[in-house]
Formats: structure tokens, C-alpha cells, sequence
């Protein structure tokens, strides 16, 4: 399990580990975690390394201050940008304040004229951290822009200066983050490193526990998403099987002129193990799928529902008629798949929100931003200026599972649990990579797994079947839904093994 802690959790636990240790250890323990992390960066060519250090007004600069001092010592040519504030400041960060003074590392003014065409080999933001209050404006934004203008690695302390660590939004109006390649995070990982525009300034995040006693650490709601959390139900086949024992997936969609989602779904939910899928057109049903005949086609109406997992949505569309046949498929003691034009007619029919509110089988809802706004009748704005709580609090409205697809995906229980999904990549951003993921849960669910651990199961799949694409060379410009499928097959496969 791999935890996520708010902010608040992090204050809590550093209050009460200093309250134990002799006064400045925590901030000694994170600068010489964050100077390894340097001299790893710089490898062995640290010696003589023209480096910049910006140490900002609070305890991130404090550490920005150790690490410096350490660098210079390891021989590294430090030079600090120091952007004090006004305020008091803690009594460790004037020691380490000393301590680099006192170190070979050379003091310049904060001018962001004097960062760009120098050769720096790394940059190391100690400028904010999870004390940030406002927007990054003034000198500290000018020194934001010119280091993102740098070609070289740059290296966060704790948080990626301008980052919201609770939600991954840049702290805004007008605000800008620094886009580090590397985020060496204290005490806990966050949450903000990982989701809305955490990904694109963390860069890779590595923890520095800090030593503290893993007893201090509260249990947590909030986790990383990972194949421990699922693995165990990616079981290899008994030879003793037949197609029966791999469940069915009825795919509900297709209306006229959108036959494509519900073809794409279905293949996802072949190529991801179920025993057989069915294609379930609302409108006109095509007479097969010519690329994949195994997808056995037919009406909507007057197909048994209950004889299957079912994935509604894909371009099933809003007429009366998706209503009448979305109110039969809430209505069959089977696990749901709720995508696309299912969740927006949710959203518009509160007896369907009943419906679903009343059934005993589980469901998986896999909106994306916009989807959820409708559902949660707020603005795309607010749930991505706080992923977490959509995901919380929409699983919670509809007593479903939620994948809130996006950057990060998050996946929410409705018992309050929240995962954050690591893998995938700009790639999935085109047409069909929702149908493809609501064919994939569909399956997982057809074969058994349990609701909450095939929406974390599917998510994972998806992604990292993206990222093997792109390893490969394919994409992530122009990669497309349907060479998903049979990558997806690979990572599963693998994953069983
Ligand atoms: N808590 C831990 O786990 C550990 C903390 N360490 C490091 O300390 C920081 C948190 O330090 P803190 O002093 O609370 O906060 P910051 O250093 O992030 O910065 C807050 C100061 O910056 C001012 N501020 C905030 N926003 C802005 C802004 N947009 N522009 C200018 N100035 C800003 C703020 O002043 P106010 O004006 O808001 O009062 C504060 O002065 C943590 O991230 C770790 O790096 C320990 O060293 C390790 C354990
Ligand atoms: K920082």
C-alpha cells in the first residue's frame, strides 16, 4: 500500500516527531535526504557542478539551505537566490541559514535576469512547500518562469513551488508552478504530485520518510494506485474451464450513427478475458463486427439483461428509448459498467438515480471531468480544482464506484476510500479510450473480481497499456482506442503471470 497524506495530516505528524527529536533534526534529515537526491542527479560529474539553489522565506528554504551547504561541501559550485520574507522565521532555518553561509556556496541577489544562459547543471527549489498561501507573483514568479525555461533537471523540495499539494492545481488566479523533473517529497507522499497537474510538475516523485516513526503516521483514506492493491485476482486459467466460467459482457449502446463505442468496448471485453460479449444496438444493430466477429450482435430490446455484466453507455445516446432500456439494465441483480451517455442521462433522470441508488449489485461509473460536473451539477472548474473531493463525494451521491478519468485518475469507494492511478499518459486524450476502458471493467467484472478492485484493476491496465504503446514508439501523438485492446491483453496476461 502505498499512503497519500493531506497537508494536514503532514503538519500533525511533523509537529509531533520534532516534538521528539532535538530542534532542527527534521529540517538536517530533509536536507541531507534532498542533497543525496542532488548528488544523484549530478552523478560524477557533481565536482565543480555549477548549481542554483533558490531558498524561499519559510522552512523549504530552510532545506534548501542544508541541502546548498552540503552541496558546496561535496565540492558542487552552489549559488543561493534567497528570497526572505518579512515574517518571523523558525529558529532551525536560521541555523541552516548559518550553515550556508558559512559553506563555500555564494550568495546572489534573487534576479531572475541573472538565471537564464548560465550553464547550470541543477536547479533546486526550496522557494515553497506545503506552506504555500497564494499564487506564486512578483520576484518569486519571474524566478519560476526563468528556471522553467532551463534545460536542466530540476529538483523540488518537498512540493513543486506553486503546486497545491492537497489537489495538484497551481495555486492560482494567475499563478505558476515550477515544472521539476524530480520531487523529493518529506515525511509522507501527497496527494497533489499525482493528479490534475501534479504529474506534469512533480516529474518523479521519491519519498524521504525522514526516519520518523512509522507508528506516528495515522491510516489513511488516500492511496497510489498499484497492482498489490489488485493483483490477486489476474489468475491463471485452469485448464478445466470453458467460455461459461469467463462470464458475459452485454455491451448497452449504439445508437444510430454511433455503432463504434459499443464495438470498441466489446473488443475490449473480449481481449480482456470475458467469455463472450454481446453487442446490444438502441439503434439499428449491425449484422456482426467485421474485425471481430466473435462480438455477437443484437437488438437492445428483448435482450436478457440479467444474463450479463453489462457496460452501458457507449454512444447509446438520450432518446426515450436508451431511458426504457437503461431503467431494464438497473434493474438486473448484475455489476454495472455506467459510461458516457448513461452517466449523462443519470444525470438528467433522477428515477434512474433511484434506480441505481436501490440496486444490490455493485456499480462502476467511469466519468470524465465533465460527466462528473453534470452529475455533481457544479462546473468542470470545480471538480478539477479538486479531483479528490469529486471522486469522494460523487461516489458517495450514487453509492458507486467512480473512476474520475483525467490526469491521475482517481478512483472512489463509496465508503470514502480514494486511489490515485499512476499510470497512462497524454496519449488516451482521443476518441474511444473511454469505451475501451468501460469494455476492460466490464470484463473484470464478468470474470469475478470484486467491483473495487476491478475499477482499480481496469484503470491500471488502461494506463500502462498506454505506456507500453508509447515505449514502443506508438504515440502518445495519434496513438488510438483500438490498439489499446490487444496491449491490454499483453499487460493482463503478464499480470496473471
Ligand atoms: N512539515 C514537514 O513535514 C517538514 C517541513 N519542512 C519543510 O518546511 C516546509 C513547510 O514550511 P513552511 O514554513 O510552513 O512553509 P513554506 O516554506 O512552504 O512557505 C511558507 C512561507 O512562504 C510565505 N508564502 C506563502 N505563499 C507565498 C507566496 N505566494 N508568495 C510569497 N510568500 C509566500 C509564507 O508567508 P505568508 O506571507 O503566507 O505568511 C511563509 O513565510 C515543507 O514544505 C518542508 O519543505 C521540514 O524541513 C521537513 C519536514
Ligand atoms: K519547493
Amino acid at each position: 500500500m502505498h499512503p497519500l497524506y493531506s497537508v494536514a495530516l503532514i503538519r500533525t505528524i511533523e509537529h509531533v516527531a520534532a516534538g521528539r527529536l532535538p530542534e532542527g533534526a527534521l529540517m538536517e534529515r530533509a536536507g541531507q535526504a534532498a542533497a543525496d537526491a542532488a548528488l544523484a542527479l549530478l552523478a560524477a560529474a557533481h565536482y565543480g557542478a555549477p548549481v542554483l539553489v533558490l531558498a524561499g522565506p519559510g522552512n523549504n528554504g530552510g532545506d534548501a539551505f542544508e541541502v546548498a551547504a552540503h552541496l558546496a561541501h561535496a565540492g558542487a559550485d552552489v549559488t543561493i537566490m534567497h528570497l526572505a520574507g518579512s515574517g518571523a522565521t523558525a529558529p532551525e532555518r536560521d541555523r541552516a541559514l548559518q550553515k550556508a553561509q558559512a559553506s563555500a556556496a555564494r550568495f546572489v541577489p534573487p534576479a531572475a535576469q541573472d538565471i537564464a544562459g548560465k550553464p547550470w547543471q541543477l536547479v533546486v527549489d526550496g522557494l515553497f512547500g506545503i506552506g504555500l498561501q497564494r499564487p506564486l507573483a512578483g520576484t518569486a514568479g519571474a524566478l519560476v518562469d526563468a528556471v522553467n525555461a532551463l534545460a536542466c533537471p530540476i529538483l523540488a523540495l518537498d512540493v513543486p513551488s506553486g503546486l497545491d499539494a492537497d489537489t495538484g492545481t497551481v495555486v492560482g488566479p494567475d499563478g505558476r508552478a515550477v515544472r521539476a523533473s524530480h520531487t523529493i517529497t518529506f515525511i509522507g507522499d501527497k496527494p497533489g504530485l499525482h493528479t490534475a497537474d501534479g504529474r506534469d510538475h512533480a516529474g518523479s516523485v521519491t519519498v524521504a520518510g525522514l526516519d520518523i516513526d512509522p507508528a506516528l503516521y495515522p491510516t489513511t483514506a488516500v492511496h497510489l494506485n498499484g497492482t498489490d492493491l489488485f493483483a490477486q485476482y489476474a489468475q491463471p486459467r485452469r485448464h478445466n474451464t470453458h467460455k461459461g466460467s469467463y462470464g458475459n459482457v452485454a455491451v448497452l449502446g449504439g445508437a444510430t450513427g454511433m455503432a463504434g463505442a459499443p464495438v470498441l468496448a466489446g473488443r475490449a471485453a473480449l481481449h480482456a478475458g470475458g467469455g463472450r460479449a454481446y453487442l446490444c444496438f438502441a439503434g439499428a444493430p449491425l449484422p456482426l463486427d467485421p474485425g471481430q466477429p466473435e462480438l455477437m450482435c443484437r437488438a437492445a430490446d428483448g435482450f436478457d439483461f440479467a444474463s450479463a455484466v453489462t457496460v452501458a453507455g457507449p454512444g447509446l445516446g438520450s432518446s426515450d428509448d436508451a431511458v426504457r432500456m437503461l431503467i431494464q439494465v438497473l434493474a438486473a441483480p448484475r455489476p454495472l459498467v455506467l459510461d458516457a451517455d448513461a452517466l449523462n442521462l443519470l444525470a438528467l433522470h433522477a428515477p434512474l438515480r433511484d434506480a441505481l441508488a436501490h440496486r444490490t449489485a455493485p456499480a462502476l461509473a467511469t466519468p470524465h471531468p465533465l460527466e462528473a460536473a453534470r452529475l455533481l451539477e457544479t462546473t468542470i472548474g470545480a471538480v478539477q480544482a479538486n479531483r479528490l473531493e469529486a471522486a469522494r463525494t460523487l461516489a458517495q451521491r450514487l453509492g458507486a464506484y467512480v473512476v474520475l478519468k483525467g490526469s491521475g485518475t482517481v478512483i472512489g469507494a463509496p465508503d470514502g476510500r480514494l486511489v490515485i492511478n499512476t499510470t497512462g499518459n497524454p496519449g488516451l486524450a482521443t476518441a474511444g479510450t473511454g469505451d475501451v476502458l468501460a469494455g476492460l471493467a466490464g470484463a473484470l467484472l464478468a470474470q469475478g473480481w470484486p467491483a473495487w478492485e476491478a475499477a482499480l484493476g481496469a484503470v491500471w491496465l488502461h494506463g500502462t497499456a498506454a505506456d507500453a504503446l508509447v515505449a514502443a514508439g506508438t504515440g502518445p501523438i495519434g496513438l488510438t482506442a483500438g490498439e489499446l485492446v490487444t496491449e491490454i491483453r499483453a499487460q493482463l496476461n503478464a499480470l496473471a503471470r
